[in-house]
């Protein structure tokens, strides 16, 4: 009997900016998710302004079964409005499944929220780890004035994105800065029934 051989990955990240130099990122920009901040005026002006929000790497391990899927997310500082420049954040399409954040550098929140409307949010400083539970979505937020918040993160290959429940309904709670600190609110875009 054979058994098939596998590769091994190798990869490179700098464990203060998060960036790899051998690994191409993902970028999205205001314009990608203008329709997720609150402050719609503003997020039109950044959006033709072709503003940068995060990056990510993702390391290039197989999205299979079995596999550990990995690499690292930039999300740069910056506000649309009063609002704390944010991922669009997803559901995982099998629903019961986990993910660890890793804090490397920066500061800010993960936001969380499962189908039956339970809302979390836990900091994000450097050092700290941040287990997402399975059927929680997760959006990571920088709440730094000045810094880009980094983060490793690793996920079960089977794991699948599910955007389109959030791209509709939107998260329950937004981050905004109130008096100089990080406040959550209501959602006002919020959709119940859609
Ligand atoms: O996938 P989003 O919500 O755009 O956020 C980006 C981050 O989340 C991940 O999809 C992992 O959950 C990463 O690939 C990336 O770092
Ligand atoms: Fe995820």
């Amino acid at each position: 009997m054979t058994v098939a051989t596998r590769d091994a990955v190798v990869t490179d990240f700098s464990l203060t900016t998060g960036l790899s130099a051998t690994k191409r990122p993902l970028r999205r920009h205001v314009a990608d998710m203008a329709d997720m901040y609150a402050d719609a005026d503003a997020a039109r002006v950044l959006a033709e302004q072709g503003t940068l929000v995060y990056e990510f790497f993702d390391m290039g391990v197989p999205h299979g079964s079995g596999e550990v899927a990995y690499g690292t997310s930039i999300t740069y500082p910056g506000k649309v409005g009063d609002e704390y420049f944010m991922t669009k954040g997803h559901f995982h399409e099998v629903l019961e499944t986990s993910e660890i954040y890793y804090c490397l550098s920066g500061r800010g929140l993960m936001l969380m929220e499962n189908p039956e409307g339970h809302v979390q949010w836990e900091e994000f400083t450097p050092g700290t780890a941040v287990y997402v539970p399975a059927r929680y979505a997760h959006r990571s937020i920088n709440t730094s004035p000045d810094e880009p918040l980094v983060t490793f993160f690793a996920f079960p290959g089977h794991a699948g994105h599910d955007y389109g429940t959030i791209e509709t309904k939107g998260f329950r709670k937004i981050v905004v800065e109130r008096d100089g600190q990080p406040a959550v609110l209501d959602n006002p875009r919020w959709q119940e029934d859609v």
